[in-house]
């Protein structure tokens, strides 16, 4: 590989796998090395995009769709031509592929390329570890996917215990070939896996990256588009002008419907809670709210993707303009964020289980004055509801 060729990673993983995540904590421990970003979003309303920290301007998002179908190759050349520019000087490139894509048709693309200034640095996969077992039975091609990868990250350490951890581990050693596998909480892996040495030492190891052999075979499958996961499922793009009422929220959450997998965007709970914008994250039935001050400048607005499968988009849309508030009669009562308060995380315990990941990964840690985590400074926060937890059931 040339000196001037910029390595192109592609990051994978079921939907809430922890894809953005992981690309945040490179992005924030990055030190020096500068990073591209694409991100690939599916739904029209690009949160992921909006999620990636500190990174508008340098951020390619590919719009709506999974970029594998919306995105061909020349279109991928540009972008590609973009953030090669010497002037961006860049030093890698990370493209965080929808959770519904197909991994192997963004690798086909990348090492298709024209832009000479690339290279294919190789396809990290990341898996939901609380999540493994119900995501290969939905979704059998996982195992396929997991084949391809370079490096595996068996992420969300922290949801499950040791001896799970070390089941789902050794299940994904098997699917994932000669793959690295290593386990992180929050997506924090040393970013030294992925740029630089990490790359070719894992070349040398034999990891293994996508021969012509590999692609030629895969032709077939790239003809039969309709297996494309994403086609079994609805996306739905909900924006309100007007803010939510936090208990109606609730009820719509509490009951969403089965196949309702992934839900994410930031609400606005308008004068229930006028300092800040609610980020939300469900997957499957885990659920969050992350309270941030609202952006200075940004339009207090609601936007939502909803990703499910089975799913009555009209119904969806339907359910969630209901939950706007009407009007100054309908104002949520006194104790109506309570509701919402019990799926903020406590910041003690994850910033003790982060810490923790951190020690295992013997990494050091410095608090860095722009690391803001999405608990600081809140002064809303009140006691969480007596006995309830953060877990959705
Ligand atoms: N407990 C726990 N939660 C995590 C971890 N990593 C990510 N999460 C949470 O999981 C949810 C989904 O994380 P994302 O990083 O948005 O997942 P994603 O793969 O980018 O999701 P899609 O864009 O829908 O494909 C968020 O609420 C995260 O805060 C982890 O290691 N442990």
């Amino acid at each position: 590989m040339s000196a001037q060729q910029i390595p192109v990673v592609v990051l994978a993983g079921f939907l809430g796998s922890g894809k953005t995540t992981l690309l945040n904590h490179l992005l924030r421990s990055a030190r020096g090395t500068r990073i591209g970003v694409m991100v690939n979003d599916f739904g029209s309303i690009e949160i992921d995009a909006m999620t990636v920290a500190g990174q508008v301007g340098s951020t390619v998002s590919l719009g709506n769709g999974c970029l594998c179908c919306a995105v061909d190759a020349g279109e991928l050349d540009t972008y590609l031509e973009t953030l090669t520019r010497p002037s961006t000087r860049l030093d890698v490139i990370v493209i965080e592929a929808s959770g519904l894509a197909e991994p192997q048709e963004l690798v086909r693309m990348i090492l298709a390329s024209d832009n000479d200034r690339i290279v294919y640095g190789g396809l990290v996969q990341v898996v939901d570890a609380a999540e493994f077992d119900a995501t290969r039975t939905r979704h059998p091609e996982t195992d396929r996917h997991l084949g391809i990868a370079d490096l595996v990250v068996v992420n969300k350490a922290d949801r499950v215990g040791d001896e799970e951890l070390r089941r789902v581990r050794s299940i994904v050693a098997g699917l994932a070939d000669r793959a690295a596998v290593i386990s992180a909480s929050y997506g924090r892996i040393d970013p030294e896996l992925l740029f630089d040495h990490a790359v070719r030492d894992l070349d040398a190891r034999g990891a293994r990256q996508l021969s012509f052999e590999d692609l030629y075979a895969e032709a077939y499958e790239a003809e039969h588009h309709h297996d494309h996961p994403h086609t079994a499922y609805d996306t739905v793009s909900f924006t309100a002008g007007r803010p939510l009422h936090p208990r109606r929220l609730m009820d719509f959450l509490d009951s969403r419907p089965e196949g309702l997998y992934r839900i994410k965007g930031f609400v606005d709970f308008g004068e229930a809670d006028p300092a800040n914008r609610y980020t939300v994250h469900a997957v499957g039935r885990f659920l969050r709210f992350y309270p941030q001050p609202w952006p200075v400048g940004e339009p207090r607005l609601t936007q939502l993707v909803l990703i499910g499968s089975g799913t009555d988009g009209e119904a969806l849309h339907k359910a969630l303009d209901a939950c706007q508030v009407a009007g100054a009669h309908d104002a949520p009562e006194e104790h109506a964020m309570w509701g919402v308060l019990r799926y903020v995380p406590d910041p003690g315990q994850e910033a003790t289980e982060r810490r923790r990941e951190e020690t295992w990964q013997g990494q050091t840690w410095e608090e860095e004055p722009w690391r803001e985590e999405p608990w600081q400074e809140e002064p809303w926060q009140e006691e969480p509801a007596p006995g309830q937890g953060p877990e959705s059931s």
